[in-house]
C-alpha cells in the first residue's frame, strides 16, 4: 500500500482523533487532516454524506474522505438521523430525551458513514457502521455530545460509560472505519 497520506475533511477534532487511534494499531494508512466546514444537505444519509463527499473533492483538488455521523430515533420516524447536530445544539441532552417522552420507545441507532472520493470527477463510495440502542438520562465521564445518552444494545452502558478499549467493537464509526479501511487497501490507494 501507498503511504500518501488520505486528507480527512471534517471539523470534528474528536472525530479525528477516533480515526486516528481506530486506525493505528491495525493498518498503514496515514490520515492528513483538513478543517473545512462545507454545506451539508438535506436528505438521506447517504445522499448527505455522498454529496459533501462530492463538494470535499472538488474543494480539495484530490482524493479524500469525509464522515457523517447520524442519530436515528425510532419513535421518531429516523430523525433527526443526519441533522442530530442541529438537534443536540438546540436542545442538549435533557432536551433529547424530553423529545421522546410519550412514545412507547426510545430505541435507536447511531448510523456512521464514511464517504472516499478519488478526485473531483470520482462517483463517492460509502461505508456505513452502525450501533443498535436505546436514548437514556445522560450517564458516563466520556462525554462527547450526545453520547452520554446514547445506552448501547447489550451492554447497559452508555457510549459515555465505557473505557476507549471496551468502546472500539461497539462503535459505529469503526464499525464503518473498518470497511473503508478494507476498500482502500483492497485497491491498494
Ligand atoms: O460518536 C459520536 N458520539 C456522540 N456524538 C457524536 C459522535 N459522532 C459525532 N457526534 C456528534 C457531533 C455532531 O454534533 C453530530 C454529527 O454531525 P456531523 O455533521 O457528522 O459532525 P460535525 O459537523 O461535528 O463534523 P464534520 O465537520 O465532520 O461534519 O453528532
Ligand atoms: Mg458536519
Amino acid at each position: 500500500m501507498s503511504s500518501t497520506p488520505i486528507v480527512f475533511v471534517t471539523t470534528n477534532s474528536t472525530k479525528l482523533h477516533q480515526v486516528n487511534r481506530i486506525l493505528s494499531s491495525t493498518s498503514s494508512l496515514v490520515i492528513k487532516s483538513v478543517n473545512l466546514n462545507l454545506p451539508e444537505i438535506q436528505g438521506t444519509t447517504r445522499e448527505v454524506a455522498r454529496d459533501k463527499c462530492s463538494r470535499a473533492a472538488e474543494a480539495i483538488g484530490g482524493p479524500c474522505i469525509i464522515e457523517d455521523t447520524a442519530l436515528c430515533c425510532d419513535a421518531l420516524g429516523g430523525l433527526p438521523g443526519p441533522y442530530i447536530k442541529d438537534f443536540f445544539q438546540g436542545l442538549g441532552n435533557d432536551g433529547l430525551n424530553t423529545l421522546l417522552k410519550g412514545f412507547q420507545t426510545t430505541t435507536a441507532h447511531a448510523l456512521c458513514t464514511f464517504a472516499y472520493s478519488g478526485g473531483p470527477d470520482c462517483e463517492p463510495v460509502l461505508f456505513e457502521g452502525r450501533t443498535e440502542g436505546k436514548i437514556v438520562h445522560a450517564r458516563g465521564m466520556n462525554v462527547f455530545s450526545w453520547n452520554s445518552i446514547f445506552e448501547v444494545e447489550g451492554t447497559g452502558k452508555t457510549f459515555a460509560e465505557m473505557e476507549v478499549e471496551e468502546k472500539m467493537p461497539f462503535s459505529h464509526r469503526y464499525r464503518a472505519l473498518v470497511k473503508l479501511r478494507r476498500y482502500l487497501e483492497s485497491m491498494d490507494v
